[in-house]
């Protein structure tokens, strides 16, 4: 059974269902030194905000064939060392949508109506009714820096509460925002008109300290700010300062910088118009048992060998695409593996060519699956689908990708040619049925045979005697034939012989392959 770690408060609907698949063990109270420590025994381990995986962490984790991280942000995973070493990173990119996006709009309303102060003040036994005149937020201006999924949601709603939305997101279309009845509109002009500005991006090197001294400088007197994303996308000492100064009139922050808040952190001292929350915006029953799900589920799938629907570290695929496309991965994995062995050294190039009914397929994983092909005789257990691309491009391999629906030799095929260093070399496959493996050329000559373990191919001049040679030298070596294939273009052309053979090729043998007369080359395959 594969071992699972889960280092983070995880609903226990998650538990059961990595429970089908593996043992699971739930220690959520590791330092980071016990994590390293643990972390070889694991193949997976599901964690929320609370666990860093650092680039040391992940790199003890030898055994991790994946990584859940039951919530949005991956901010806390070091995802280019993930993904150097071929694991999966998965998330929820929704479960934890409308929670986010109603604790953003609880915390404007708690801004705007001094609610947890006043809750403080007449649980301390006051009755202040003065100190504790609020504003409206309806007519007002909220500014959307992020409209994704939580800002949508925030629109929507900002919207039935009568606000005027503007919104600031470079990826995002203006058709888009006008439907979420947004007006989309540069950073400057959110900041110097909004009343409230709310953040929904991700934390990146170009969204740290997005807000800072010089853009809190031009907003609004007394603009509230909201941030339910991540620290470190404000200056917390820029917006303690400008809280002082009255420049801001309020702050509602559910992230920090560092996380937990230190204990002397100076947020912590200021007054009513400042709002603190521990990091609550995904805290809701139904958010958590639909991270958890979600997450579980991919987790438990990717044990099994299935796809992971949202890996943030290679594309994911839909159950019914998978299924369309598994068997033609496998074909492109096994012709990438053959024509990387036909080239020999080193690849530069390789072109990707799907033909027929593939050839308006999604092709990212089948290129993908050639690649891990190719790199495989290299780098064996150490490229997957993950690192595949990354391993290729590191190496220098370029990669190009062509279409040819009208090709109806067979119903998908897939053709591969590999440039490198000592020639190119071709090969294509097709499916017989729906998933029998075949190859069907080898550079251009036309041959049907299915794949086997070892397999030994020459070019060779099309001749009376050729195969009979070859046959008697085999023999001679003890080494049996299981089937064995000539294709040619024209008779006494130039041809090509693929032997599927039972046992490994003595070595000695090959070189006395290429000395038959006729024959020009050999190879020794082993898939
Ligand atoms: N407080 C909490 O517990 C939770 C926090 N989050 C955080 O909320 C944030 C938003 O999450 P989602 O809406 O699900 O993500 P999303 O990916 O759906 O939306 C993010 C949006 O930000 C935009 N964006 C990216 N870079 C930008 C930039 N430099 N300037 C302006 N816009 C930019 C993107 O185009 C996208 O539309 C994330 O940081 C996530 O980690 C998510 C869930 C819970
Ligand atoms: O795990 C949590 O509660 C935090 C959720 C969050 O920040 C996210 O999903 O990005």
């Amino acid at each position: 059974m594969p071992k699972v770690l889960v280092s983070d408060p995880i609903d226990q609907v998650g538990i059961d269902i990595l429970s089908q698949v593996a043992t699971v063990d739930v220690k959520t109270t590791l330092s980071p030194e016990e994590l390293i420590q643990i972390l070889p025994e694991y193949d997976a381990i599901m964690i929320r905000s609370g666990t860093k995986l650092t680039k040391e962490a992940i790199e003890a984790g030898k055994n991790l064939k994946i990584i859940g991280r039951a919530g949005v942000g991956v901010d806390n995973v070091d995802v280019p060392t993930a993904t150097r070493m071929g694991i999966v990173v998965v998330n929820s990119p929704e479960g934890n949508t409308i929670a986010a996006a109603e604790h953003t709009i609880a915390m404007m309303m708690s801004l705007s109506r001094f609610i947890p102060a006043a809750n403080q003040s007449l649980k301390g036994g006051k009755w202040d009714r003065k100190s504790f005149t609020g504003v409206e937020v309806y007519k007002k201006t909220l500014g959307i820096l992020g409209l994704g999924k939580i800002g949508s949601h925030v629109a929507t709603v900002a919207k039935a509460l009568g606000m005027r939305i503007l919104a600031y997101d470079p990826y995002l279309t203006a058709e888009r925002a006008e439907k979420l009845g947004a007006h989309l509109v540069e950073l400057e002009i959110v900041l110097r008109e909004a009343d409230y500005i709310t953040l929904h991006l991700p934390k990146t090197k170009e969204t740290h300290h997005l807000i800072n001294a010089d853009r809190l400088a031009i907003m609004k007197d007394g603009v509230r700010i909201i941030n339910c994303a991540r620290g470190g996308i404000i200056d917390e000492v820029a917006i303690a300062d400008a809280i002082k100064s009255g420049k801001v009139g309020g702050i509602a922050l559910d992230v920090f910088e560092n996380e937990p808040l230190e204990a002397e952190s100076g947020l912590r001292e200021l007054g009513a118009n400042v709002i603190l929350t521990p990091h609550l915006g995904a805290s809701t029953e139904e958010a958590q048992t639909n991270v958890a799900v979600d997450v579980a589920e991919q987790i438990r799938d990717v044990l099994l060998g299935l796809p992971a629907r949202s890996a943030v570290n290679i594309p994911g695929l839909r159950p019914d695409v998978w299924q369309k496309l598994k068997p033609y991965l496998q074909l492109a994995e096994m012709l990438g593996n053959l024509v990387g062995q036909l080239a020999g050294g080193r690849v530069d190039t390789l072109n990707v060519k799907l033909q027929g009914e593939i050839a308006n397929s999604e092709s990212q994983p089948i290129v993908v699956a050639a690649l891990k092909g190719l790199l495989t005789p290299a780098l064996r257990e150490r490229v997957n689908f993950v690192n595949a691309s990354i391993e290729a491009k590191e190496r220098g391999i370029h990669v190009t990708e062509t279409r040819d629906p009208s090709v109806e030799d067979y119903s998908g095929s897939i053709h591969l040619t590999a440039h490198g260093s000592q020639g190119q070399q071709s090969v294509t496959g097709a499916l017989l049925g729906k998933s029998e493996i075949r190859i069907t050329s080898i550079n251009d000559f036309p041959i049907n045979v299915a794949p086997t373990h070892y397999m030994l191919l020459t070019l060779h001049r099309d001749m009376p005697g050729i195969i009979g040679r070859l046959g008697s030298l085999l023999g001679n070596f003890n080494v049996n034939i299981a089937s064995m294939q000539v294709g040619r273009r024209m008779v006494r052309g130039e041809a090509v012989m693929v032997l599927n053979i039972d046992d490994p090729l003595p070595s000695g043998l090959l070189d006395e392959v290429v000395h038959i007369q006729g024959v020009t080359d050999a190879f020794v395959v082993k898939l």
